[in-house]
């Protein structure tokens, strides 16, 4: 090799000049005055080592790394245009001729670079060999491809024109000429520094053709791709392809990454190291994919479901994944598939030996339902036959599926064994069934392949009606718990869905698809989560339902859900399929039944759950509630134990409801404060008091709690006794003052004030004073207390009778005077208090009628006795409801008498306890003067004698 010396002009990266071409390249002051020494010494034009650098730098120069081979390039031109940067004045065009090699290129030799033209040893490469045919043949495909693409990218006429010469000249080149072309090419297509890096450092002509053939098909390839691309997203594809273009890049960027990553961290020996489930989308999402398409597969051939499914797996393949639609497709495929269709195998009851088969079944309901609950025992009857019922019509709807089965078996077999076509034989692999597919052969002529045509293959289990049992009663008396009950004693799954409050039809049955954000109803939504398709399903308060508004009318939707004449193609607007719920049991709750629509309780049966007794809650509370709430805070029964009297007290005094609700709340309270007492026992936490000598103790309370020395002097914490034992005195200290505590005292006796029976708006039953006073007016009657009309009608009525009756009891001197106008003109005021609350119904007639008595007369009616029933104009007491209620009620008030109507004698018999029959006077009467009598007493007031023969006609 020829070696001499050059001056070395660096090229700031990423410029390479190659043999062959030409460029021209800002220089700074300093070496463009260099190149000009050198022209003005030199005769003829000056040549430079043309260098590269390898890498990008910032610019100073020791970081800089040459690279070994460079062109020696002729200085062409060297400018210095007038509106030059001043930091790079000059211009200089370089013409490259051929590849020069630097020889052992020291950092220090090339310190001032930018400064200087440093002379350097150089070496030329021997002269190249002619390359061979085969190579110069490949190198003038790849190069007349890359020419072609570019021509056809370029925008501009001339450029194309240019491209279309180089290709004709290649044509025509000769083998020895190629290298020259080769370099010529590869400096004028826009290739990447490395490649002309590359191409610079071959001084080979064979190698360097080979490379160079490598790299423009490269270009050709990725040019010819992305030209497809742009022009494929460009035409054709919506804007939701095109992200779905480009997020199938960024995955394959992802998935390219991961892999680098991956292989990096095992290469450093690292091992794979912990996974988290957050990692691996890919994965996940290809799971989740399967998954969805497994539950499809599984479910029933030929049903609805499974068409609506295949249908929408198609779609959901052919939508872009990450588009908005696919999110959409995809969860509507999981809500359909999470639904337990009949047929597929998870709605298939599990058995054993709770199942309804078991002989000992009804035992074990009974037991069920009594280890749940305390008394109710006609509720529990009914519950039993209805569990009887249920189980019954369960066993035969299995039996005639497994004949019908049966029958369809013997029938396909029957099928098989006799072909219908004489001498024809058909040919089955034995089973028979959809999908199975069957060969008819006759005389070993064959026949096409037929599908059998048969039935889907959805097992035909029959619906079991039953009534729909509605729990109607006051709260916390054990609707939904015994609704829990039935599902335990059936062994089914249960599921509560909460009407309270709904107002839209669509939570019930679904939003449409082309809703945003839609989703099914609250029915599909219970079944998905119950994963069964005989759940027991209890819908929670029906009478506080919404009505009819422009959002539709959610009782209409529940109507088609509890009649079991549609319910089997139930239609919610999500799903759009037809569910079948009439394997679904279920049982309603509400607290009255005013609100509930007549076509909603046509279908149901009527339960009614009225409120416990004292006794009951008691046993309630000792046998049921303590021990939850112990088991729930944590406790046991050697931790607390509550006196009888204790336990009354919190009865009596902390509670008043029909429930237990809140009994089992006080409960609670006093079993967390003894946790807590217990707790600190356990922790040894009876802090130490502060310093000894500066405590001075005080209070009675601090005696108790600390040690003291015989000066009177705190010297350290007293150790304390945990107290299992929890007393009647001590729980106000736990719960506070006690809530009804002498409300009965405060009844006053008062002139116009009689109490009356009640029951409340969640069916929980009391008494209500009725307050009437007298004002100064002109003989009219006033009604406050948020009264309807029938009660406001009541009241007149009241009035109308007493005025007629004024001159028999008294309070008038002739028949024909007004007891509001004389002596005095008056008019009457009649309230109701807890005015908030709205009252209606005819059944404070006698409790009106006593009060305006009481307030005409004088006379008082005691505050032990209250009263309800309906009056008529002629005088009679005619027969109210809620009479269990309103004896419940009283007697929780503390109400020792009662007055009702005669014709609810039986109600009294068959609803109340026997325990509260014995505590109370009930007195039945037929006529208001009977109530009169009952209510002020025998003789209290004054009748005059004429009265008596009256009323004894009428
Ligand atoms: N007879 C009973 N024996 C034992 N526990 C009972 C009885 N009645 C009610 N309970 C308990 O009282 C609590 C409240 O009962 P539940 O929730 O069933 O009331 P509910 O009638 O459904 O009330 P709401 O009308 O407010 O829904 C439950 O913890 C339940 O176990």
């Amino acid at each position: 090799m020829a070696s001499s010396k050059l001056p070395v002009l660096v090229l700031p990266h990423p410029l390479i000049l190659l043999p062959a071409s030409r460029f021209t390249m800002p220089v700074s002051k300093e070496i463009g005055e260099a190149l000009l020494a050198l022209i003005e010494e030199s005769d003829t034009l000056p040549v430079v080592a043309a260098i590269p650098i390898v890498a990008p730098t910032t610019g100073t120069s020791d970081e800089i790394v040459l690279a070994e081979w460079g062109t020696a390039a002729r200085v062409l031109r060297l400018v210095k245009p007038a509106s030059r940067n001043p930091r790079q004045p000059y211009l200089v065009s370089l013409h490259g001729l051929t590849r020069v090699r630097l020889l052992a290129p020291k950092a220090e030799a090339f310190a001032t670079v930018f400064t200087e033209l440093v002379q350097h040893d150089i070496e030329y490469p021997p002269t190249e060999k002619v390359p061979s045919r085969e190579t110069v043949d490949k190198f003038k495909q790849s190069a007349l491809r890359l020419l072609d693409r570019l021509a056809r990218d370029a925008v501009q006429q001339s450029r194309k024109d240019g491209y279309h010469k180089i290709a004709s000249m290649l044509e025509d080149i000769t083998d020895a000429r190629a290298p020259w072309m080769a370099d010529l090419l590869m400096g004028t297509v826009n290739g990447e520094h490395s490649d002309k890096l590359a191409i610079l450092s071959a001084p080979e002509a064979e190698v360097r053709l080979k490379l160079i053939t490598e790299i423009f098909l490269k270009q050709a390839s990725i040019s010819e791709v992305s030209k497809k691309i742009a022009s494929a997203v460009d035409e054709s594809l919506s804007k939701q392809q095109k992200e779905f273009f480009l997020r199938q890049q960024l995955a394959a960027i992802q998935r390219e990454l991961h892999s680098l990553q991956r292989g990096v961290s095992s290469s450093s020996g690292s091992g794979e190291g912990p996974t988290s489930e957050l990692d691996d989308d890919e994965q996940h999402e290809a799971d989740d994919m399967a998954d969805l398409k497994r539950k499809i597969e599984a479910m029933a051939v030929g049903s609805e479901e499974r068409k609506m499914g295949v249908r929408e797996w198609r779609r959901l393949k052919r939508i872009p994944q990450g588009s908005v639609e696919n999110g959409v497709i995809r969860s509507y495929l999981e809500w359909l598939t999470s639904i337990p269709w009949p047929g597929s195998a998870a709605s298939q009851p599990t058995s054993d030996a709770h199942s309804v088969k078991a002989r000992n079944f009804l035992v074990a309901a009974r037991a069920q339902l009594d280890s749940d609950h305390f008394g109710l025992e006609k509720i529990k009857k009914r519950l039993i036959e209805y569990l009887a019922v249920v189980r019954l019509k369960e066993m035969n709807a299995e039996r005639e599926a497994q004949e019908e089965e049966r029958r369809a078996k013997a029938e396909a077999a029957a099928a098989t064994s006799a072909p219908s076509v004489p001498g024809a034989s058909a040919q089955n692999d034995g089973k028979s069934g959809e999908g199975k597919a069957l060969v008819v052969r006759e005389k070993n002529i064959p026949l096409p392949v037929q599908q059998i045509p048969t039935k889907p293959l959805r097992p035909t289990k029959k619906p079991v009606k039953g009534p729909i049992l509605l729990f109607v009663g006051p709260p916390g008396t054990g609707k939904t718990s015994l609704g829990q009950s039935i599902a335990k004693a059936l062994n089914r799954p249960f599921q509560r869905i909460s009407l309270g409050g709904v107002r839209d039809e669509a939570e019930i049955r679904g939003h449409r698809r082309t809703y945003v954000a839609s989703g099914p109803g609250l029915i599909v939504q219970a079944l998905r989560k119950a994963g069964r398709s005989d759940v027991v399903m209890l819908l929670d308060e029906i009478d506080k339902i919404g009505q009819s508004n422009f959002h539709g009318d959610p009782g209409a939707a529940l109507l088609e859900v509890l009649d079991p004449e549609q319910n089997h193609t139930f239609n919610d607007h999500y799903i759009n399929v037809p569910i079948d719920l009439s394997q679904i049991l279920f049982i309603c709750t509400a607290n009255s039944l005013e609100t509930i629509s007549a076509p909603l309780l046509d279908r149901c049966e009527i339960i009614q759950l009225s409120g416990y007794t004292y006794d009951e809650k008691m046993h309630i509370a000792r046998r049921f509630l303590l021990p939850k709430q112990l088991r729930s805070n944590g406790l046991d029964e050697s931790h607390i134990r509550i006196t009888e009297p204790a336990l009354l007290h919190i009865v009596t005094r902390y509670t008043r409801e029909a429930g237990v609700r809140s009994l089992e709340r006080a409960i609670g309270g006093v079993v967390r404060y003894k946790a807590v007492e217990w707790a600190e026992y356990v922790d040894g936490q009876y802090g130490p008091l502060p310093v000894k000598a500066t405590v001075a103790v005080t209070s009675e309370q601090r005696l108790d709690d600390v040690a003291i020395d015989s000066d009177g002097v705190v010297i350290g914490p007293k150790k304390k006794e945990y107290e299992r034992v929890v007393e009647e005195h001590e729980l106000e200290g736990i719960l506070g003052i006690a809530r009804w505590d002498g409300e009965e005292k405060e009844r006053e006796e008062r002139r116009g004030v009689v109490y009356g029976l009640v029951v409340m708006g969640q069916g929980e039953g009391g008494i209500l004073p009725v307050e009437t006073i007298a004002v100064p007016g002109t003989g009219r009657l006033k009604l406050t207390g948020s009264l309807g009309d029938v009660i406001k009608e009541s009241g007149e009525l009241a009035l109308s009778w007493v005025k007629t009756h004024a001159y028999d009891l008294c309070i008038t001197h002739t028949r024909a005077q007004d007891p509001l106008k004389v002596p005095d003109p008056i008019d009457i005021h009649l309230h109701l208090p807890a005015g908030a609350q709205k009252k209606d119904g005819p059944s404070a007639g006698i409790a009106m009628t006593c009060a305006f008595v009481s307030l005409l007369t004088g006379a008082r009616v005691p505050t032990h006795i209250a009263m309800t029933g309906e009056i008529t104009l002629r005088g009679r007491v005619t027969p109210v409801g809620g009479i269990k209620e309103k004896v419940l009620g009283a007697h929780r008030a503390q109400v020792t008498k009662v007055i009702l109507p005669w014709g609810n004698r039986k109600d009294v018999e068959h609803d109340v306890a026997l325990e509260i029959r014995n505590e109370m006077e009930f007195v039945f009467v037929r006529t208001v003067r009977e109530a009169l009598e009952a209510a002020f007493g025998k003789g209290s007031l004054a009748w005059r004698r004429e009265a008596l023969i009256l009323e004894s006609r009428l």
